[in-house]
């Protein structure tokens, strides 16, 4: 896409003075700016972007996309580079973005909820994969499936994510499943992707770093279906979830087609019973009140949620139900999430998962309970730079859910990792604090007895341990098979 310019009409945009320039490419950060560029200098959470326009002008910028406010202090620095005001310059640019990319897979669909986006996206994707389908899903683990690639965000910014659905499509890929964060639909990055379906998992706290209140953060959730699903779209609604109905009144009133997910009496995809075994777990369910039965080999009585979600995504791109059902028996973990990473030599199992919210945490404990006989061990901490209400309430999710618990290190990032901890111990003072993650994992699984299990929670996924500005290579999944090794005197 080297060579290529399109005008601003093009774009949708109309510069103040009228005047059509044609500009070669699309930046949101000043530093990225080529010549010929159009810049959106965005109002930003620490600075407003039109700071940085006479950097972008000097890289050579040939529009400028701002609010009125930016507008305002820019105006006379703009010499005849062509400046176009929006009352909302984040969803402007995500429209123009989708512009400037042209094309995106046949069929996107998008999930939020606090917990179990990663979970569904993947499931989804898996299901398109196993019809024989193209497709990606694209989040917290990057782009997965037909192809892979690392992202940045769980939802990039506009410019990032519209390059990634374009690069898709043109490589014949025709299905993508993407997570909508509460932060990429607050800052509109998704509102230039045309939705077929979208879907809502569940709504308990995290984020009040970012969202100033529950309400708001749930308000930015809500954008997935009040304005971003088009009135054709299908939302597809776990309802079983507290905020559920109000998440579902919302697709009603824009007239969505309704799918609904969940344990009640009147959802369409209805849990009516599961029977958990060391591997997995059969799951009886309905469809429009057929019964149905499946095997998964997942654990975690959440993950059957998370998977009738995924079928109802599929349904809802237009999949015959009975061809989604069979597939669902082939569905495998996803990456970090409630996955079985190491077993000792008395059987004693460790599981890694990403429970880094209080609800996460009590869901994934109460998950493994059914396949436990002995006790329930778990290791975990929580973020720095991120909400500080999580701690204690993570305390005591792990106290009120756990026999054994170690509280540890989860990115302290710029903060005091100690400081972090007592915050957790608060509500869990029988803890034991182990700061090192890695000797925590040791103590963890030294601790392990047979019918004992081991969770290690919070980082599912990642690769690094985030201190101060420093990532240093971290890894459960890897520091559990170590350490079995190590107290078993087996080679890892
Ligand atoms: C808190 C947050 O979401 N910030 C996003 C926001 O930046 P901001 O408004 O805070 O930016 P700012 O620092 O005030 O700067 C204002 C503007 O000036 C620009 N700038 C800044 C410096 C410069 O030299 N030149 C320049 O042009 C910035 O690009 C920005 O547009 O807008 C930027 C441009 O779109 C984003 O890149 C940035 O994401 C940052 C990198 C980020 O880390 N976001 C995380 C928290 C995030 O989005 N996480 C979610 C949630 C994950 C989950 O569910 O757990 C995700 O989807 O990944
Ligand atoms: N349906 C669910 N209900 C409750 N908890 C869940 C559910 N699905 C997943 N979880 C818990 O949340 C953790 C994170 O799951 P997942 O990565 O799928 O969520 P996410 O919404 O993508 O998270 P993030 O916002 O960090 O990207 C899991 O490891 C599990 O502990
Ligand atoms: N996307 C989430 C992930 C948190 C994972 C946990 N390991 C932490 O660092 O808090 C966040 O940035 O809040
Ligand atoms: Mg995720």
């Amino acid at each position: 896409m080297g060579e290529q310019s399109k005008s601003l009409s093009e774009l949708g945009l109309t510069a103040g003075s009228g005047r059509e320039v044609r500009v070669t490419g699309l930046s949101v950060d000043s530093r990225h700016v080529k010549d010929g560029h159009l810049f959106a200098a965005l109002p930003g959470s620490k600075v407003h972007g039109a700071e940085f326009v006479p950097f972008a002008l000097r890289m050579g910028a040939a529009a400028v996309l701002t609010d009125r406010d930016g507008a305002a202090m820019i105006r006379d620095q703009l010499g005849d580079v062509a400046l176009i005001v929006a009352e909302d310059p984040r969803q402007t640019l995500a429209l123009a973005a989708a512009l400037w990319f042209e094309v995106q897979p046949q069929i996107c669909v998008a999930v939020t909820g606090t917990n179990g986006k990663t979970s569904v996206a993947s499931f989804t994707r898996q299901i398109w994969r196993a019809l024989g389908l193209e497709a990606v899903n694209l989040g917290t683990t990057g782009v997965e499936g037909a192809w892979e690639a690392p992202l940045a965000h769980t939802t990039p910014e506009p410019i990032t994510l519209h390059r990634t659905l374009a690069e898709a499509a043109r490589n014949g890929i025709t299905h993508a499943a993407m997570e909508a964060s509460s932060h990429g639909l607050d800052q509109r990055r998704l509102d230039g992707v045309s939705l077929t379906a979208a879907a809502f998992t569940n709504f308990t706290q995290d984020h009040l770093d970012y969202h100033a209140s529950l309400d708001e953060y749930f308000a930015a959730k809500a954008g997935l279906f009040g304005r971003v699903l088009g009135e054709d779209g299908t939302a597809v609604i776990n309802i079983d979830d507290a905020r559920g109905p109000d998440m579902l009144q919302i697709a009603e009133s824009r007239g969505h087609d309704i799918l609904t997910v969940g344990r009640r009496a009147d959802a369409a995809l209805r849990v009516v019973s599961q029977r958990f075994d060391p591997t997995g777990q059969d799951l009886r369910f309905e469809w429009n009140g057929d019964a149905q039965q499946v095997r998964l080999g997942l654990i975690g009585g959440f993950q059957a949620e998370n998977v009738l979600v995924a079928a109802g995504l599929a349904i809802a791109s237009g999949i015959e139900a009975r061809d989604v059902f069979a597939t669902l028996p082939k569905l495998t973990t996803v990456r970090g999430r409630m996955q079985l990473v190491a077993t000792r030599e008395n059987g004693a199992a460790v599981f890694v998962d990403y429970a880094h919210t209080p609800a996460a945490l009590e869901t994934a404990l109460k998950a493994l309970r059914p396949h436990t006989m002995g006790r329930l061990i778990v290791v975990y901490g929580a973020g720095g730079d991120r909400d500080k209400g999580k701690r204690p309430l993570m305390g005591a999710a792990a106290s009120d859910h756990a026999d054994v618990r170690i509280v540890t290190d989860d990115n302290p990032r710029s903060e005091d990792p100690g400081a972090i901890r007592s915050q957790i111990l608060k509500s869990d003072p029988d803890a034991i604090e182990v700061g090192d993650r890695a000797e925590a994992i040791l103590r963890g699984v030294d601790a392990l007895e047979p019918g004992d299990t081991l969770l290690i929670a919070g980082k599912g996924h990642e690769t690094g341990q985030t201190v101060g500005d420093t990532v240093y290579p971290f890894d459960d999944a890897e520091q559990a098979s170590v350490a079995v090794a190590a107290l078993d005197g087996r080679v890892a």
